[in-house]
């Protein structure tokens, strides 16, 4: 799977870790920076992350801040991602299964590498379950449709 990745200079370090962690796993990662420390702002990388998704250079995207919530705002701004800031494997797993979540968002300086790699895991080998979900997940394009209960 290509896997669009994405860092503010607060995720540098767990984005690198990700990225070798991925490519072990078989997958092509797309690392689209920052790659230094120097202090960067992440909503332009939230939104880089989001763009890759657009235009179809990537299928997943995983992005990463201090928190994992300024980049999942950035990237929730585009249309075309639905990304959700995840800090253990559940939410990876349910933000799939139920939102058919295109990126996960991760905090560096809240969650540990292990549990990264954990939400990581369960992000990408995680499927959509469709029925009931779909038309749910189509109203967030347009949350105005009105629908019959389900
Ligand atoms: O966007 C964030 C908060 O929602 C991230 O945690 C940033 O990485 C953080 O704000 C960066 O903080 P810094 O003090 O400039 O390193």
């Amino acid at each position: 799977m290509r896997i669009a990745f994405t860092a503010d200079h607060a995720g540098v370090d767990l984005k690198d870790l990700l990225v070798a962690f991925v490519r072990e796993a078989g997958h092509e990662p797309i690392d689209l920076g920052t790659n230094s420390h120097d202090s960067v702002d992440y909503p332009r990388f939230g939104a880089l992350m989001a763009e890759a998704l657009a235009d179809g250079r990537a299928e997943r995207g995983i992005t990463v801040c201090g928190s994992g919530i300024g980049v999942a705002i950035a990237a929730n701004r585009n249309p075309a991602c639905r990304c959700a800031q995840v800090a253990e494997p559940l939410s990876a797993t349910l933000a799939r299964q139920h939102n058919d979540c295109n990126a996960i968002a991760l905090g560096a300086r809240l969650i540990g590498t292990e549990m990264a790699k954990a939400c990581v895991t369960a992000f990408l080998d995680t499927d959509f379950l469709g029925g009931r979900h779909t038309h749910r997940v189509e109203q967030l394009a347009n949350p105005s449709t009105e629908t019959e209960p389900a």
